[in-house]
């Protein structure tokens, strides 16, 4: 468990490093991610970005994105040394710019249509020297219809819609065979229910449902789809239709 820092023992980033020890590439970007934080919490131009504070914020944004991340890759085929992924609706960079830190090998899209929040995202990827990361100030039911369509090898969103629509959202950016993972909470089962018909018509299997460890998250697990068939052309559906018209719904 991560626990607040303060004179003496460990400090929250240090707990942090430690719970990642096996990931070089998650421990190395640690000072990088701490830098994140100090910019995510004076931006002005990024308005509030997390109501979490002090230690409990390394957990809850930092440890979580990093296991969101531990997870997903073990979904992920051989050979994903470089990687195209996408987060949509990265808000201030949970978890995509914190994945962008750890893996500077991989091709990082982050998709955020509000412009301030893109602004600070853009800004903070270039302090921190994420050479790999290119924002979209758009939504996903744009970007899904971009360049960027059925390419990626792993897509995220965390904290953004229910299952059903967040699946519209991320199903049209994953390529055939690519993995969509998606950290969810107590909700998970009754979403999962909901989520049959979007998952058929975007062409989505669900591959497993992962709980983070106790140490980042009790409540917290991953349930992560494989995109087993091309998406339809009608997906994703004009903005805000998804939300209004969840499918299936
Ligand atoms: C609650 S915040 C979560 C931010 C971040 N993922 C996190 O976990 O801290 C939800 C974010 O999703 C974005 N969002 C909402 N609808 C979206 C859409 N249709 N496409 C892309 N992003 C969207 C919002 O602008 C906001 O930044």
């Amino acid at each position: 468990m991560i626990v607040p820092g303060g004179s003496g023992g460990m400090n929250a980033w240090d707990e942090l490093a430690e719970l990642f020890a096996d990931d070089a590439g998650a421990v190395a970007a640690v000072p990088r991610l701490a830098r994140h934080w100090e910019l995510a919490q004076g931006s002005p131009e990024a308005g509030r970005l997390t109501a979490v504070e002090g230690a409990a914020a390394v957990r809850r944004q930092y440890a979580e994105s990093l296991e969101l991340l531990r997870l997903a890759e073990g979904f992920l085929a051989e050979g994903h040394a470089a990687v195209r992924y996408a987060d949509i609706g990265s808000g201030g960079g949970w978890p995509g710019l914190v994945v962008a830190c750890a893996r500077p090998g991989w091709e990082v899209h982050l998709v955020e249509p509000l412009q301030k929040r893109a602004r600070f995202l853009d800004t903070a990827a270039r302090e921190l020297g994420c050479g790999n990361v290119t924002v979209h100030a758009a939504r996903a039911e744009e970007a899904g219809r971009g360049p960027l369509r059925e390419t990626c090898a792993l897509v995220t969103a965390r904290a953004v819609a229910e299952l059903r629509v967040v699946l519209e959202y991320t199903a049209p950016l994953a390529a055939v065979g690519g993995i969509i993972a998606l950290p969810k909470g107590s909700r998970l089962e009754d979403e999962l229910a909901a989520a049959g018909a979007a998952m058929a018509a975007l062409g989505c299997e669900l591959a497993g449902v992962a709980p983070m460890r106790p140490a980042v998250s009790e409540t917290v697990r991953v349930a992560v789809f494989r995109k087993a068939a091309p998406c339809p052309a009608a997906y994703p559906r004009r903005p805000g239709v998804p939300e209004r018209r969840p499918l299936g719904s």
